[in-house]
């Protein structure tokens, strides 16, 4: 497959649509077709029941756009489908023998929870050398949105997990419903940036290239990627006290805010925590950590993203994992600042900052104390990194 993208050429970046039914999908998505930056896009529309507004699209796109409908819901039955239709795609879609599109879209069903097909994205070998997963794009209806958010966990989930929030139909919704539900996705996910919508207009440049990847600068970007910043502003809303830009100075961190517990809300169970270390931390330690996480908790870490600073290497480790399924890390060249902190941003439902601080703690206690047999049920194996020569969890 690689020759048809000549080489050097960078991975095609992929961005996954999602976002509840009816919350403007479509109609965002309509508008993205005629703008330039999709000229060349391939667009995969997941077509849920027997009715669709989605055919209107193919109607009135041009000859530009290639899309792919798939039957069936893509978190579920044709996971598979979506793997063999991108793995494909290139060679299908070759125009003189070149990989024609160089950009794909993904568009999700209403209900779909966008986790499988980020794991396929992240994890699958032969995708994995010719895509890379840009972002996660998800619409909230500015007008609907709180209500079903209320009702519906899988909004708030993809809400969540998002790395641009589109807020749609603005102009149905009263200074007062937009800031309100402003408030809550910046309580949800303090990073993602939340661009208002009206009748699908957005420009694609505030949309694409959002990934680690950055392609102006054509090198892995983190700074930009982990948006760091956000989670250290001061928050307007009443889910401060998950958000906090700790330093790992050894302070107690559990001096938490007022908690206004709603048992109705599924907001209360997300939690958006960065985590700074300091000092190096021990590979074994942390990726014990990460492996006992995915394993006990991994349906409730929506997201993980990090650059990590691992005792005995001098370049930078990042991760991103959704789930229990992590991409393999990527080692970085250099440190991009001189500020060699691990920084970890997760998103996680009903797990703590506290929790999560406490259990790496723990983890590197116990290797200090009892050494990696200590910690039971471990098992030497490749290694996170070749080099450091210590037990892998399984990353895919
Ligand atoms: N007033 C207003 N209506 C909008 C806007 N965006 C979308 N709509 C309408 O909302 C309805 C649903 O929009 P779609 O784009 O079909 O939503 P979707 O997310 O693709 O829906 P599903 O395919 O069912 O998941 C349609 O009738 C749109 O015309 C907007 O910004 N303002």
């Amino acid at each position: 497959m690689t020759a048809l993208f000549g080489g050097a050429q960078s991975l095609l970046p992929v961005s996954v649509l999602t976002g509840f039914l009816g919350s403007g999908k479509t109609t965002l998505l309509n508008r993205l077709v005629r703008s330039p930056q999709m000229d060349r896009a391939l667009v995969i529309i997941n077509e849920f029941g027997a009715v669709s507004l989605d055919h209107d699209l193919i109607v009135r796109s041009d000859d530009n756009l290639v899309m792919e409908m798939m039957g069936g819901c893509l978190c579920c039955t044709i996971r598979g489908d979506l793997r063999a239709t991108l793995r494909d795609a290139p060679w299908r879609f070759a125009r003189d023998g070149k990989c024609w599109f160089d950009r794909v879209v993904i568009e999700t069903t209403g209900l779909a929870d966008p986790a499988p097909v980020l794991h396929t994205l992240l994890t699958d070998p032969d995708l994995i050398n010719v895509y890379r997963l840009d972002a996660v794009i998800a619409t909230v209806d500015a007008a609907a949105g709180m209500a079903t958010m209320d009702r519906q966990e899988e909004a708030v989930k993809q809400a969540a997990m998002a790395d641009r929030i589109l807020l749609t139909k603005t102009d149905l919704a009263s200074a007062d419903e937009r800031s309100a539900i402003e408030r809550r996705l910046r309580g949800l996910n303090p990073a993602a940036p939340i661009l208002p919508v009206v009748d699908g207009e957005v420009d694609p440049a505030a949309l694409f290239d959002a990934g680690l990847y950055n392609p102006e600068t054509k090198s892995n970007d983190v700074q930009r990627w982990l948006q760091l910043e956000a989670y250290e502003a001061p928050h307007d809303h009443d889910h401060d006290h998950k958000h906090h830009g700790h330093h790992d100075h050894g302070h107690d961190h559990s001096h938490d805010h007022d908690h206004h517990h709603d048992v109705n809300r599924h907001d209360d169970r997300i939690h958006a925590t960065c985590l700074t270390f300091d000092d190096p931390l021990q590979p074994e330690a942390f990726e014990r950590w990460i492996d006992i996480l995915t394993m006990l908790k991994g349906p409730d870490i929506l997201r993980v993203k990090g650059i990590v600073n691992l005792i005995g290497e001098d370049r930078p480790v990042v991760i991103h994992g959704v789930q229990h399924i992590f991409h393999p890390p990527v080692l970085l060249d250099a440190w991009p600042s001189d500020d060699r902190r691990t920084r970890l941003v997760l998103i996680t439902r009903d797990i703590s900052e506290d929790e999560l601080r406490s259990t790496l703690a723990l983890m590197t206690n116990g290797i200090e104390r009892f050494g990696l047999q200590g910690i039971s049920g471990y098992d030497p194996g490749e290694g996170l990194l070749p080099q450091s020569g210590i037990g892998a969890p399984q990353w895919r």
